[in-house]
């Protein structure tokens, strides 16, 4: 049994009145211990110690490791003596300067899962995910094994809810931001966030925005070298113009796109510090991550492949992760009017289950000049990208 300091008090209480006669002062005693007793209760409770605290578990060991991925043989770390890649001279990234705005500024929607609670118990009606109170033997929380660091805007709820149709995976709804938002909560904070899995099963999370934070891949490789990440990517044109249709659906007054894009239209000159061009500059954040993670640990999803084929993605991705082909083109109907594919209900039962409305926003006419000039903007930086994953993404 846990420890209670209510308990203790008054089995003390108890027992010294019991065996004293009632004086006033004594009486007065007596309700000064209980009065006590309560407020060190009500602060222990306070501060999160009245249920269980569950130990942290540094590196998990899951035989989904012994298997997954190539090269997993030697994983290079590249500690901090190479100094911080964002401030390094860069010809071709020319010493990015911070995020102006939205890099980590939790204006999401998918942050709270908005879409998890449509989507959940679609195929997956065995185990719940999670909180739950009691655990069916066997079951625990673990870290995840297998994590979508990003990108946002690529796809990234889309992939998660197909794989949560595989049964050995199992999955968080709400993005944690664990390691950019909530990371001095500690490791059993976010353990306790993840729903109970059995030996052999996957448990996995989605946050984007880790994809373009400084410190989080230290922090990943710290919490086990062995993570599995996947990036969903999609052309850095229209994940910029989706970004920016997003926060526009929550402050209507923002600039146009083109005023928040330019430094100086007449050069061309386009604004790296707006996070909605940062973020797209997918070559420069994969540097940082090579320095703690081989490229094998990395899995890169087409953004716009997972619309058109879903279930050759999901293909790769179930490959990558080491399971069993389960999710396949049975699971998908494509829903011409929404123009995605949507999940197929357990044995054919009522209509398809697609994502909601907060995804495939219409976005807004942007004239092509401009499109065309961020278009050229991005060149290098994908001819790089492309080079460092050995997959051209075909965006240019
Ligand atoms: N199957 C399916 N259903 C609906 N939407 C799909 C699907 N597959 C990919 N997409 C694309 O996902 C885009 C949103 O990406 P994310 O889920 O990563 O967004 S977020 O960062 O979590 O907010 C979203 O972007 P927008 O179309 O710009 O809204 C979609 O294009």
């Amino acid at each position: 049994m846990g420890y209670s300091p209510i308990y203790q008090n008054l089995h003390v209480v108890a027992s010294s009145s019991s065996s004293s006669s009632s004086s006033p002062v004594k009486n007065k005693v007596l309700v000064f211990c209980m009065m006590l007793s309560l407020w060190v209760y009500m602060i222990y409770c306070c501060v999160g110690y009245c249920s269980t605290v569950p130990g942290i578990m540094l590196r998990p060991s899951h035989p989904h490791h012994a298997q997954v991925g190539p090269n997993r043989t030697q994983t290079r770390i590249q500690s901090q003596a190479h100094g911080d890649p964002d401030t390094q001279a860069d010809p071709l990234f020319g010493g990015v300067s911070s995020s102006r705005d939205l890099l980590n500024n939790g204006d999401d929607v998918d942050s709270r899962g908005e879409d998890w609670g449509e989507t959940r118990g679609v195929w997956d009606e065995r185990v719940p995910s999670g909180r739950s109170n009691g655990s069916a033997p066997g079951e625990s929380r673990r870290l995840p094994q297998a994590i979508i660091i990003g990108v946002k805007k690529g796809g990234t709820r889309a992939l998660l809810e197909f794989l949560r149709v595989h049964p050995d995976i199992r999955a968080v709804g709400a993005e944690p931001h664990f390691f950019d938002r909530n990371y001095d909560k500690g490791l059993a904070w976010y353990r306790d966030l993840m729903p109970e899995t059995v030996e052999g099963q996957i448990t996995m999370e989605k946050t984007p925005s880790y994809y373009v934070t400084k410190d989080v891949p230290a922090r990943i490789h710290t919490m086990s070298p062995d993570t599995s990440l996947i990036v969903v990517v999609r052309d850095p044109v229209t994940r910029a113009i989706s970004d920016y249709t997003q926060t526009r659906s929550k402050k209507p007054d923002i600039l146009s796109f083109e005023r928040l894009l330019f430094k100086n239209r007449t050069l061309g000159l386009v604004d790296t510090s707006w996070s909605a061009v940062q973020i797209g500059m997918y070559a420069k954040h994969l540097e940082r991550w090579l320095l703690y993670f081989p490229i094998g640990r990395l899995l890169f999803v087409s953004g716009e492949r997972l619309i058109v084929d879903p279930a050759g993605e999901m293909a790769r991705v179930q490959d990558f992760l080491g399971l069993r082909r389960v999710v396949t083109d049975k699971h998908f109907h494509f829903n011409p009017a929404k123009g995605f594919p949507c999940l197929k209900r357990p044995e054919g039962n009522g209509k398809p289950h697609c994502l909601g409305k907060t995804k495939g926003r219409t976005h807004p006419n942007i004239d092509p000049q401009v499109v065309q000039s961020l278009r050229e903007f991005y060149k290098p930086f994908n001819r790089r990208f492309y080079q460092m994953t050995g997959q051209d993404f075909g965006w240019d």
